[in-house]
C-alpha cells in the first residue's frame, strides 16, 4: 500500500430494516436496532477497523463518535460513516447477522456513498476502486434487495465525483416514511484556509482530555453556533483532528476535520426537515463555509425530487456570495433514496470574500 497522508473523505453506509414481528407492545420493536449490545457494535466496528471514542443519545437515537468518523443508530436505521483506511463495507455482513439473529430485523434497503479519495492507492480492499466496491456489495447484500443502481455522478474536475450505490426490495418506497419530509446534506471541503485549519491542532502537552480539547475547539471555531438547539458530543485528536456529532430531536449533524496542510479536509453532514424554515439550508451552509473557508467544496443533497429541483438553487445562492463559484451540478434518481443533486464549487478569491 502506498504511503500517504490521512484520507479525510468518508465512506457512508445507510441501512434500513423492517421488523419481522410487528407487535407494538414488544419493547424490542420500539427500540429495534438500539437494542444491539455494545459488544455487538464493537464487533461490527472491529470488522471496519475503528473504535468508539464518545457516545451520546436521546429518546430518538444513539450517536457515537468514532476514531474514524461517526455512527448513528435509530430503531430501524443505521448510518455508519468512516474515513482513513477503514473497510466500511465489511460491516454489512455482521450488521445483518446481529439485526437478524438478535433482533429479528430484516434488511430492506441500503445506500453507499462516497466522494473521490485524495489517496486512492492507499485504500485497502474492498475500497481499492468503485468497481471492487460494487462487486463486493453485489456479492454481500441479500437477494431480496433486488432493485439496485450504481452511478458515478461527475463534476467538471475528474478528481471530484460522487459515487452512489443503492439497493432496495421495494423501489416505490422511500427508505423510511419520514425521509419523505427530510433532506440529507453532505458537504465535503478541501484546501481549508490554513489559519482556520490551525484551530483544529492542539497545543503540545495541553494536559486536556480529547473531550475537553474537543469542547474548546467547538466553541473557538463557532461550530456550536451552527445549530444552537443541538446537544454536541465532540472529540479532539492528538496532535490534531476533530470530530463531533450534534443531536437535535430526531435530527443529527456531524463534522469531521483533518487539518493537516497538503491534504486538509472537513466534512459537514446534517439531516434537516423540509417543514422547517426553508432557508435553513442557506443559514447552515453559510455558517459551515465561514468556519473552514475551503478552496474546493462539494455538496450532495438527497431528498424528494420535487424539492431537489429547488434545493440546488438555494445551495448555489448561499455559497456564491461567499466567493465559492458553482462549477458543476448534476442530478439523478435512485431507488430507495429518491433524488440526489451533486454540486461542486471552487473559491474565486480567498481574500476579502468571506467577511
Ligand atoms: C478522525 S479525524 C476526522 C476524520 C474525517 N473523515 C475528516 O478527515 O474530516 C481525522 C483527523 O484526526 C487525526 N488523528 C489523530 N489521531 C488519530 C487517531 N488515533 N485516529 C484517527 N485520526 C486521528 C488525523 O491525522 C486527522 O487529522
Amino acid at each position: 500500500m502506498a504511503f500517504s497522508g490521512f484520507e479525510g473523505f468518508e465512506k457512508r453506509l445507510e441501512l434500513h430494516f423492517f421488523d419481522n414481528d410487528p407487535n407494538p407492545t414488544n419493547i424490542h420493536n420500539q427500540l429495534g436496532l438500539r437494542k444491539l449490545e455494545f459488544e455487538s457494535i464493537q464487533q461490527i466496528l472491529q470488522a471496519v477497523q475503528c473504535t468508539v471514542v464518545s457516545a451520546l443519545a436521546n429518546s430518538y437515537f444513539d450517536s457515537y463518535v468514532l476514531s474514524e468518523s461517526s455512527l448513528f443508530v435509530y430503531p430501524t436505521k443505521i448510518i455508519l460513516k468512516t474515513c482513513g483506511t477503514t473497510q466500511l463495507l465489511k460491516s454489512i455482513t455482521p450488521l445483518i447477522y446481529f439485526a437478524n439473529n438478535h433482533l429479528n430485523l430484516t434488511l430492506s434497503s441500503l445506500s453507499y456513498t462516497r466522494g473521490s479519495f485524495i489517496f486512492p492507492n492507499s485504500q485497502p480492499f474492498p475500497h481499492t476502486s468503485f468497481n471492487d466496491e460494487l462487486t463486493f456489495l453485489q456479492n454481500t447484500i441479500p437477494s431480496n434487495l433486488c432493485f439496485r443502481k450504481a452511478s458515478i455522478m461527475p463534476s467538471k474536475s475528474s478528481s471530484h465525483s460522487w459515487h452512489v450505490f443503492t439497493a432496495t426490495q421495494n423501489p416505490h418506497h422511500y427508505q423510511h416514511d419520514c425521509d419523505q419530509e427530510t433532506y440529507t446534506m453532505e458537504i465535503c471541503m478541501t484546501e481549508l484556509d490554513p489559519i482556520l485549519a490551525g484551530k483544529f491542532f492542539r497545543e503540545p502537552n495541553d494536559d486536556k482530555s480529547g473531550h475537553s480539547a474537543g469542547k474548546d475547539m467547538t466553541e473557538l471555531t463557532g461550530i456550536n453556533e451552527i445549530n444552537k438547539e443541538a446537544f454536541i458530543c465532540d472529540f479532539a485528536f492528538d496532535p490534531c483532528g476533530y470530530s463531533m456529532n450534534g443531536i437535535d430531536g430526531e435530527l443529527y449533524s456531524t463534522i469531521h476535520v483533518t487539518p493537516e496542510d497538503g491534504y486538509s479536509y472537513a466534512s459537514f453532514e446534517c439531516v434537516g426537515s423540509l417543514n422547517d424554515d426553508n432557508d435553513n439550508i442557506v443559514h447552515v451552509l453559510r455558517k459551515v463555509v465561514k468556519i473552514f473557508r475551503p478552496g474546493t467544496m462539494s455538496v450532495s443533497m438527497r431528498t424528494r425530487s420535487d424539492y431537489n429541483n429547488e434545493a440546488w438553487k438555494k445551495v448555489a445562492g448561499a455559497a456564491e456570495p461567499l466567493g465559492l463559484k458553482c462549477r458543476s451540478c448534476v442530478m439523478d434518481q435512485f431507488p430507495a433514496i429518491g433524488s440526489v443533486v451533486f454540486q461542486t464549487f471552487t473559491q474565486l478569491r480567498r481574500k476579502n470574500s468571506l467577511k
